[in-house]
């Protein structure tokens, strides 16, 4: 579990509910030690430079690179992106991991929808669709030839997936639904 900034306390229950043995990663040498790692919700630019100032960036791309699975949400999902721009399509001056082949931008849904539920399938995910909160949450808005899309809202790719890599714009730690944390653990497994 990244742990920087974010929720990270939530994502930590339900993994520890579904009985994964966990660690909190802020150093680099701790990547080493991890088969998996979750990027919570928060807020990107300040996830994404504290990556910097604990010098967590270039090892954790080179870990991504070397077959580490990471799942994304929300702030996490941006992170992974190759490119991230603002809602008014500015480009987002801030550091990304570019571990998938995604372009996203950020608190897309506008200001009414600024945060939201909505019942979502997602391909994989058996049992009935996911209640999915949406909080000042980024649009998925390019995916590439590598991605799988999971779900959308609308025309709106909200999970997806490539290789061992999982984001999703919403913030399943915050239900008591576990299934989009099970597939990441199947991913991984
Ligand atoms: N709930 C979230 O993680 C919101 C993400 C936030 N809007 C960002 O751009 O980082």
């Amino acid at each position: 579990m990244l742990a920087l900034q974010g929720d990270v306390a939530e994502h930590l229950r339900v993994l520890d509910e579904l009985g994964v043995r966990t660690m909190p990663v802020k150093h680099a040498h701790q990547l080493e030690a991890i088969d998996g790692l979750v990027i919570p919700g928060g807020e990107s630019t300040t996830i994404g430079k504290l990556l910097g100032l604990f010098d967590l960036l270039e090892p954790l791309r080179a870990r991504i690179a070397d077959g580490l699975g990471v799942f994304g949400t929300c702030a996490g999902a941006i992170l992974l992106a190759s490119e991230a721009v603002h809602h008014d399509g500015r480009p987002a001056d801030q550091p990304l991991l570019e571990a998938m082949d995604t372009s996203v931008r950020r608190n897309a849904f506008g200001r009414q929808l600024d945060s939201f539920e909505t019942d979502l399938d997602v391909a994989g995910i058996t049992g009935g669709p996911m209640k999915a909160v949406f909080i000042r949450a980024p649009a998925i808005e390019r995916a590439g030839v590598a991605v799988d899309v999971l779900a959308t809202v609308g025309d709106t790719i909200v999970v997806c997936r490539q290789g061992r890599l999982l984001a999703s714009s919403f913030h399943p730690e915050l239900t008591d639904d576990s299934r989009l944390h099970e597939l990441f653990v199947d991913l991984i497994r």
